[in-house]
């Protein structure tokens, strides 16, 4: 039985994103929002999958969410007081989990958290607040070459954490895991979610079946096609799939649920044709 949940503020707004590089249309008129989720008697934090094909313009749209591109035209705006997107807007986890690697763990975080929290004491507890919740403790002199893949990408998003207020980015989170790295990898992004009611997370992945078992809204980006058939220059999120209304969503079980296979088939459907 699903629980209740009610959408509230937009948190996310991308609106008219136009982007033009050289003469090649990347990206034309993208349209796109995240609503702040609550569920009665739960913290809940939202996770959108952005799912497309290769070379569709996901990552353009990712670097202009995080305000490191700038639009040919169009705007991202965050929160409810529609603060336009600027570097440092969003925490961006990269596929490699890029660390400072003559710094320990300690000293990583040190280097997430300096901007936002100026006051040494409260600082101190914030990082090793971090480090408990994200099972590092242990490793907080360690340096990163002397880390796991795991344990690495929980650094990295304990650290873009820490710079950043409640938005995050994931560049294919899922890639280049073993079966049981992708499971951990899944349970450690929907606990991150679900820490602060106004977290969001926006996974950009070709692993269609792990982002959509976590993910509560799916972006699929495509191009439009003319009248013969060809696809138009410019892409866009052309479907968008709320798993909420589809009783997909926060449900450990989702993997084993028929209708959770149909959702797959119907998105592997829709990919030929983006
Ligand atoms: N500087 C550039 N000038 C012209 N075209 C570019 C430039 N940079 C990227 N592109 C094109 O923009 C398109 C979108 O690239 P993008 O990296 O966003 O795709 P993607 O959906 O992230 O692909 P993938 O899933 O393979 O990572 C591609 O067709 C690419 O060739």
């Amino acid at each position: 039985m699903m629980a209740n949940y009610i959408y509230k503020d937009t948190i996310l707004k991308v609106e008219n994103v136009n982007l033009t590089l050289g003469d090649k249309v990347i990206l034309e008129k993208v349209n796109a929002e995240v609503k702040d989720v609550t569920q009665t008697g739960a913290v809940r934090g939202q996770i959108v999958g952005f799912l497309g094909p290769s070379g569709i313009g996901k990552t353009k749209l990712f670097e202009i969410m995080a305000g490191l591109l700038k639009p040919t035209s169009g705007s991202v705006y965050y929160g409810k007081d529609k603060k336009p997107a600027h570097p440092g807007c969003a925490g961006v986890v990269q596929q490699n989990y890029p660390l400072f690697m003559h710094r320990t763990v300690l000293g990583n975080l040190e280097i997430g958290a300096a901007k936002n929290y100026k006051n040494t004491e409260e600082r101190k507890a914030k990082i090793y607040d971090f480090l408990d919740r994200f099972k590092l403790r242990p490793y907080q002199d360690s340096y990163p070459a002397q880390l796991s893949g795991g344990q690495k990408q929980r650094v990295a998003i304990a650290q873009q954490l820490l710079c950043t207020d409640n938005f995050l980015l994931m560049d294919e989170p899922f890639s280049g895991l073993d079966i049981n790295m992708v499971e951990e990898v899944s349970e450690m992004i929907v606990e991150i979610a679900n820490m602060d009611e106004h977290n969001t997370i926006i996974i950009v992945s070709h692993d269609i079946v792990s982002t959509a078992a976590i993910a509560d809204n799916l972006w699929l980006m495509g191009r439009e096609k003319d009248k013969e058939g060809n696809p138009v220059s410019g892409a866009k999120i052309k479907y968008t799939f709320d798993l909420l209304e589809r009783e997909l969503a926060w449900r450990e079980d989702i993997r084993k649920l028929p209708a959770f296979t149909k959702l797959i088939n119907e998105i592997r459907d829709l990919f030929h044709d983006l």
